[in-house]
C-alpha cells in the first residue's frame, strides 16, 4: 500500500464520470464531500496487499493515526487514488480495505470521510505547508 498524507485546511471533491464499469453505489449527497482542518490521506492499494489485507489495515491504520496525533488533526479523509503505484491491486479486495480503514478510524472516534470508488473526481486541496504538512507512507504485508 502506497499512502501521501497531506495536512490540508481543507480537502473538497465532485463526481464526475465512472473511472470503473462498476464504481461503487453512491447517493445524491456522496457526488460532493467537503472537510475542514483535515488529514488527507491518499491512498494506493497495491497488488501485495492482496496476501493479507488486514495485516494492511492495521498498519495503516496505526500509520495514520501516528501523523494524525503529530500533527493534531481530529478530521481524516480516506481517498481512493489510484496512481501512487503500478501494481494495484483488484477494485473489489482495494474498496474492502479502505472501508475498513475508515470504519477503524471512526471506532478510535475520529470525523472520518471516504470519497467513493471508481469515479472521476474534480477535488481541491490547501495543503497548510508546515514541515509535517507533506507525508508519505509504504505498507507490505510480511511474508
Ligand atoms: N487499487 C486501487 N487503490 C485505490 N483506488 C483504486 C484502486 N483500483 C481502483 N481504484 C479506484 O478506481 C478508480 C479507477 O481506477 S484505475 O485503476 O485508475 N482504473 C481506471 O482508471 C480505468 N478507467 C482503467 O483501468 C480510481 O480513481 C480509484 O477511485
Amino acid at each position: 500500500m502506497r499512502m501521501l498524507l497531506i495536512h490540508a485546511d481543507y480537502l473538497e471533491y465532485e463526481i464526475r464520470d465512472k473511472a470503473l464499469k462498476n464504481p461503487e453505489p453512491i447517493s445524491d449527497e456522496q457526488r460532493k464531500g467537503r472537510l475542514d482542518e483535515v488529514l488527507a490521506v491518499f491512498i494506493s492499494v497495491e497488488k501485495v496487499d492482496e496476501t493479507n489485507p488486514e495485516e494492511v489495515v492495521e498498519e495503516a491504520v496505526t500509520e495514520i493515526e501516528d501523523v494524525a496525533k503529530q500533527v493534531k488533526a481530529e478530521r481524516i479523509f480516506v481517498y481512493p487514488f489510484a496512481h501512487l503505484s503500478s501494481e494495484l491491486a483488484k477494485p473489489d479486495v482495494a474498496l474492502e480495505v479502505l472501508k475498513k480503514i475508515e470504519e477503524k478510524l471512526k471506532e478510535k472516534g475520529y470525523e472520518v470521510k471516504r470519497a467513493p470508488f471508481g469515479y472521476y473526481k474534480a477535488f481541491k486541496l490547501s495543503c497548510k505547508g508546515h514541515p509535517l504538512a507533506e507525508l508519505s507512507r509504504t505498507i507490505v504485508p510480511e511474508e
